[in-house]
């Protein structure tokens, strides 16, 4: 009841009712939400949604509800055959998971935010659309999640950007479900020491480790995923779709079979005063590396 409201809530927000005539072409209808732009090409099919929650597009329950409820949209539009995901923010595509989130909360609160976590990942692994994040700026933990979600990735060449799951280095867990992505794009290895030693990955290293599958220069990741877009696009959906599924079905169905006690494993675990002290010294730390 709590997640429906919270749903119809968000429909509010998101703007559907606040579209300006210059927002709506016949080439390109826009929706403006509150954390994520969604512009649809309709000749082409596919839909370009441009996270914009400065200053680093964390992921909180509002962003992660508004995500969910758009990537839905478009998964049922029979208009919409392929999705790139990117960002508004310049330097960064997303710093994951809103810390503040974890931080000080109810239980309540903390089951209600990874049944978000949760939904997002869900809805996006098991797309039937095309996907391509075109990774255009820093793109640690839940980021790197949902970019390694998509079906490829391109990221910008710059050597200040990085992508990984770094959640050791906040004295944190990946759950099983982040640990089964990242294997099924690196292998098993790979993600052992990148899951153990918490890894940010430079743009050049992401491409020799497979975390990401082409790198150019920063001002062309968006031409080159629509051009990869079209690559995909160019095979039936219909053997697409199914190729997709019977690779992605077992890690899907291992959190759908485990949802509830991944959702108490959260709300255990963060609720710990050491793992509580942990996100608030980590969270202090990003502020003093600031001054
Ligand atoms: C046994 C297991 C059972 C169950 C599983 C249990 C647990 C799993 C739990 C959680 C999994 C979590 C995955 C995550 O995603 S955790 C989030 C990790 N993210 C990070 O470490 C990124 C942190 N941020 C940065 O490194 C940088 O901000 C940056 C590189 C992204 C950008 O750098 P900038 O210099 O451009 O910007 P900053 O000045 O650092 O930041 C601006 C502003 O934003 C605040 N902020 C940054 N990141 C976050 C965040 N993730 N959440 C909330 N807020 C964030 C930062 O503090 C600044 O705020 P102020 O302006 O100072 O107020």
């Amino acid at each position: 009841m709590m997640i429906l409201s919270r749903l119809l809530g968000c429909q509010e927000q998101l703007g559907f009712l606040h579209q300006s005539k210059e927002e709506l072409t016949d080439s390109h209808p826009v929706v403006c939400n509150r954390n994520i732009l969604v512009e649809l090409e309709e000749g082409v099919g596919v839909a370009v949604m441009k996270m914009k929650s400065p200053p680093v597009n964390s992921l909180s329950l509002d962003f992660l509800t508004e995500f969910s409820i758009s990537l839905e949209k478009l998964e049922n539009d029979r208009g919409c055959r392929g999705v790139i995901l990117t960002s508004a923010v310049p330097k960064i595509f997303s710093a994951g998971l809103d810390i503040k989130e974890m931080c000080g909360k109810s239980a309540e609160h903390y089951a209600e935010f990874w049944r978000a976590v949760q939904e997002m990942w869900l809805k996006l692994y098991k797309s039937n659309m095309v996907t391509i994040a075109a990774i255009n700026g820093n793109c640690p933990a839940g980021g790197c999640l949902m970019a390694v979600s998509c079906d490829y990735r391109i990221m910008a060449e710059n050597p200040k950007y990085s992508i990984g799951l770094n959640e050791t280095q906040l004295g944190i867990v990946a759950p099983f479900w982040f640990k089964d992505t990242i294997a099924n794009t690196i292998g098993h290895r790979a993600t052992e020491r990148s899951l153990q030693l918490g890894l940010l990955y430079s743009a050049s290293d992401a491409l020799k480790i497979g975390i990401v599958d082409e790198l150019v220069p920063e001002e062309k990741v968006l031409n080159a995923a629509a051009a990869t877009m079209s690559q995909w696009l160019a095979i039936p959906d219909y053997a697409r779709q199914i190729s997709k599924s019977m690779m992605r079905k077992p890690t899907l169905d291992r959190l759908l079979t485990h949802r509830e006690s991944d959702i108490q494993n959260f709300v255990s675990f963060v609720t710990k005063d050491s793992i509580q002290k942990s996100l608030q010294t980590y969270m202090e730390s990003l502020k003093q590396r600031k001054g």
